[in-house]
């Protein structure tokens, strides 16, 4: 089934994107640090490969990811060519981010002479912290502070006091997701629209990842004993514990998920990272699964 979570005025930003490539010097690209690779563009890859524009990665959020995880990660994109990373989110933000436009005339030292001005391309997806992050840039309100995905809508070219000028994209996602868990975890991060995943859905998906990977973090948010069960049975146990029971003493499953994804995204769950760098070698790309159904079907 195709997933509808590209909405359509996403399709003539990626156009703007590409043309603005063309005019800038190297790009930062606003990744959430929960989900770095999940939420990195693939199309930018793409587009630098042909440009060859150096790319400053921007992994925010660092405050509600797993900082062993924040370490390897920045490594991690540190080791790719063309490549600078910083975490943003734990400590003095609005430090952090003052620092970024010197640390962009280090990437680029060709433009620092002063004659001419560093020339960016920001990029992230919808919900990422852009705006946040361009607020405290700018120094003065230019854009929305919201929770909602895909609010900030035109690319805008702003001139810095200090010469460098910033191309500022909406919040950007692709038009085709490439493996699945990726899906889930931009969802689960909240930066895909309600209608591509079930909330339901994606709460599942958290637990499941949880019990793999945080499976203390889990017992203690939930006070559970034991992990040892089905999903559903410990969806249930979630929402019965959380007190999301409807009259018939039924577990409320929609408050149940809607429980969990709260609790993971304001990180009432713990600081936690949904992917490893080690991850990235057993990814199926969609559409290349093993038939296993059609398997089942047949008997
Ligand atoms: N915990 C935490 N929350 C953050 C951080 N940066 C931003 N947020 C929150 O994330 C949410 C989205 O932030 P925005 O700045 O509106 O994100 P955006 O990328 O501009 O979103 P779009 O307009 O949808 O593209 C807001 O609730 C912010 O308060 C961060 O470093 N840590």
């Amino acid at each position: 089934m195709a997933i509808q979570w590209f909405p359509g005025h996403m399709n003539a930003a990626r156009k703007q994107v590409m043309e603005t490539m063309a005019k800038v010097d190297m790009v930062i690209e606003i990744v959430d640090a929960r989900a770095p690779a999940s939420s990195s563009n693939p199309m930018l890859k793409q587009l630098r490969l042909h440009r060859q524009r150096p790319v400053l990665k921007i992994l925010n959020k660092a405050d509600l990811a797993d900082p062993a995880l924040n370490k390897v990660w920045l490594e991690w994109f540190r080791a790719q060519p063309g490549t600078e990373a910083i975490l943003l989110g734990e400590g003095d933000k609005a430090a952090a981010v003052k620092r970024i436009p010197d640390l962009c005339r280090k990437i680029v030292p060709h433009r620092t002479g002063g004659v001419k001005p560093v020339r960016i391309l920001i990029l992230g997806i919808p919900n990422v912290g852009k705006s946040t992050l361009m607020n405290i840039l700018l120094n003065r309100k230019v854009a929305k502070v919201a929770d909602t995905p895909g609010v900030t809508q035109h690319i805008q070219r702003i001139d810095l006091s200090d010469g460098t000028i910033v191309y500022d994209t909406p919040g950007l996602l692709w038009p085709k997701i490439e493996y699945e868990e990726f899906g889930y975890r931009l969802a689960l991060a909240g930066s895909v629209g309600r209608n591509a995943y079930s909330e339901e859905d994606v709460a599942w998906f958290a637990i499941e990842t949880l019990t793999q990977r945080y499976p203390e973090l889990l017992k203690q948010r939930y006070k559970l004993d034991s992990l040892d069960v089905e999903l559903e049975a410990l969806f249930q146990l979630i929402g019965r514990k959380r007190g999301a029971v409807l009259g018939g003493g039924r577990v409320d499953s929609q408050k149940t998920a809607d429980l969990i994804l709260t609790d993971f995204r304001s990180g009432t769950l713990g600081r936690i990272t949904l992917e490893t760098p080690a991850d990235l070698d057993n990814l199926v790309p969609l559409g290349d699964e093993p038939e296993e159904d059609a398997e089942s079907d047949a008997e």
